[in-house]
């Protein structure tokens, strides 16, 4: 398992590393070698190589028994690659104390990125030297300049023959001003250059600062739920001192809490009497949801609190919805209790009950963009072991009323008649795109049929583009970023940010069967592309839903208004008629096989329909 480096030992409360480590509470200014920082990179530029070298080079993991990616403890995180949750972790580094918080590398995330980037000093920016800068290098480096911190720019992946390290370095001095001689190089796989990286920070990052006399200020900028010790959360101290005893008031929850315990990552979970002004650590105060102890929270004493919070608390909100249901409708109180249990994990989840005529009982969920809707989904299935039904994504509308009101619509069901609506607004993304030139047509192509606005366009080098385009989210959310990856070959990357609400010309289309409507297929669409929608969804149906002993309508329609239709002919043959007369037994393996089918259909306007019909026309837009 995990060593605690080398000579580990505990004082007075404080952790001193001792050989490679530094001893916090040893030198006449206990915050000057401190060095509180994260690492930014592109998905998949070696940001979580990079922290299990670091890790294995001062000591904190024996080499022997490194995992590949330590710091990345979801199953679902290690599969895919990413990562979710912010992680931290306590390392020494010739005399000094570094804490390496890991920040979750996705858009979906960014809120927590925020938070994760004020507890740091700093910043290491990580650049795949065979690839450059990229769209979450170039959001990461802004939002370090916003937060004022220092950046330790360095290319990763020098030992790939592609690697053309002046190049990029070139680049980055273009683009972000850092200059180039100053860019470091190393490879997070073998280890070159990562020491000089370590003394890079140590040298260049400052210290933080912070009142130890002064009452307490703590900033949250993680939790998660641990099922034996409640709500375990990370803190970094802004001011004063986070002692083992302390009685807690979290300023924005309202709450009080007494501390059980506070620790640091060595990376195990070792306990300290208290943390000082500068020091990143952990607590546990017996929460028992995540809701309470939230990213960006601050915490103080609750006898000597502090006059205000630290600044820049928000609360998540989320941006996506869909519908989940279970496959088997007795699964429904067991999908209540997953959601529950998960939301005791992941405060920005959110859902509500709601019934479907087509899909039966489930809940509206709503998340923070499509990755982390894909994430809950499946741990809802692997963790919980359901089997769900999700409807096609899509965003909150706000549908303003001829009598004045405005109604949140996170639903088509939720839609005002046509007659009741005055306008609707949806909400914009101002979107980066990064990309090699050649593809600058396609790309413009794209994001025009998207209904995206130009705002800027400009070129980084001779080779490469930066296009920053307003576009609508829903049109983001549906498969824009696959469009994007298969019309440059991968090349493009892109990011976003909320950009506000427009009003647009939205409307309702519902899909009809035999004329009933099924709400699992009704869909919230931008006028110009209804027609489409209700040509694609009623050809896709045509094929899945088998014949009946009668002709079966498909229609697509807006406001009572047909504006697609297609056929399910009648069948003129039953099943038995394959088995010419004989075989009685095969007869009867039929018919069990046709009963256990049947079990499966759902009934609309008198038409039999597959279950498989509604999960393989949910998936349209794939
Ligand atoms: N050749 C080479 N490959 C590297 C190096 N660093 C990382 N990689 C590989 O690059 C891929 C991505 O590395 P990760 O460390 O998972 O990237 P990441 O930035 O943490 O990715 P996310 O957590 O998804 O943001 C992996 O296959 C690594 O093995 C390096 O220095 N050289």
């Amino acid at each position: 398992m995990v060593t605690t480096g080398p000579n580990c030992s505990l004082t007075a409360g404080n952790v001193v590393l001792g050989q490679t480590g530094g001893a916090v509470s040893a030198s006449p200014d206990p915050l000057a070698r401190i060095r509180n920082l994260s690492i930014v990179a592109h998905v998949d530029h070696g940001k979580s190589t990079l922290s299990d070298r670091i890790l294995e080079l001062t000591g904190a993991v024996d080499a022997r028994e490194m995992r590949e990616q330590y710091l990345d403890s979801m199953d679902i995180e290690r599969e895919r690659g990413i990562t979710i949750k912010a992680q931290n972790v306590r390392v020494g580094w010739k005399g000094h104390t570094i804490h390496l918080i890991d920040t979750p590398g996705h858009v979906d995330f960014g809120y927590e990125v925020s938070r994760s980037l004020a507890a740091c000093e700093g910043v290491v920016l990580l650049v795949d030297a065979a690839q450059g800068i990229e769209a979450q290098t170039l959001a990461n480096a802004y939002q370090a300049l916003e937060h004022d911190l220092e950046i330790v720019a360095a290319l990763n992946k020098i030992d790939l023959p592609a690697a053309d390290p002046d190049r990029y370095a070139a680049e980055i001095e273009k683009v972000l001003g850092v200059p180039a001689d100053e860019i470091l190089r190393i490879s997070a796989k073998t280890g070159a250059g990562v020491a000089e990286l370590l003394d890079a920070v140590c040298e260049r990052i400052p210290p933080p600062k912070g009142e130890a006399d002064a009452p307490l200020q703590g900033l949250i900028f993680d939790s998660y739920y641990d099922q034996y010790r409640g709500v375990v959360s990370a803190v970094r101290v802004f001011n004063g001192r986070l002692g083992s005893g302390a009685r807690l008031r979290f300023m924005q929850a309202g709450r009080t809490h007494d501390v059980e315990e506070i620790g640091v990552r060595l990376p195990a979970t070792t306990p300290v009497a208290s943390l000082g002004p500068g020091e990143v650590g952990y607590l546990i105060a017996g929460i028992k949801d995540v809701a309470e102890a939230r990213s960006g929270e601050t915490v103080t004493e609750a006898s000597r609190p502090a006059p205000e919070p630290l600044a820049g608390y928000q609360d998540p909100k989320p941006m996506v919805f869909c519908g989940l249901y279970p496959i088997d409708g007795d699964e429904f109180a067991a999908l209540r209790e997953a959601l529950e249990k998960l939301r005791l994990n992941d405060a920005s989840v959110t859902y509500q009950p709601e019934t479907s005529g087509a899909l039966g009982f489930g809940f509206r969920c709503g998340f923070l963009g499509l990755l982390h809707m894909e994430i809950v989904r499946e741990r809802l299935e692997r963790e919980f072991d359901l089997s769900l039904i999700a409807t096609a994504p899509s965003v909150e509308y706000r549908a303003h009323l001829t009598d004045g009101g405005t109604v949140e619509v996170h639903n088509p069901s939720e839609m005002p008649p046509p007659q009741k609506l005055e306008s609707i607004e949806e909400p914009y993304l101002q979107a980066t795109i990064l990309s090699p030139t050649e593809y600058t047509g396609t790309l413009m192509d794209l994001c025009q049929s998207r209904r995206g606005e130009m705002v800027r366009m400009e070129y980084l080098g001779p080779e490469r583009l930066e296009l920053v385009y307003r576009i609508p989210l829903a049109e983001v959310v549906m498969d824009f970023f696959d469009a994007l990856k298969s019309r440059t070959k991968g090349y493009a990357s892109l990011d976003y940010e909320p950009a506000g609400w427009e009003t647009a010309e939205l409307v309702k289309i519902d899909v009809l069967l035999n004329g009933v409507p099924v709400d699992a297929f009704s869909a919230i669409v931008h006028k110009s592309q209804a027609q489409e929608y209700g040509r694609r969804m009623t050809e896709k149906l045509r094929e899945l839903i088998p014949r009946q002993m009668f002709d079966v309508p498909i229609q697509a329609a807006v406001g009572g208004r047909i504006i697609a239709r297609e056929t399910v002919k009648a069948k003129r043959k039953d099943v038995l008629s394959k088995c010419y007369g004989g075989d009685i037994t095969r007869k009867r393996k039929l018919l069990e096989k046709q009963k256990e089918g049947k079990k499966r259909m759902k009934n609309i306007g008198r038409v039999e329909v597959p279950q498989e019909a509604f999960i393989q026309a949910l998936r349209l837009e794939e």
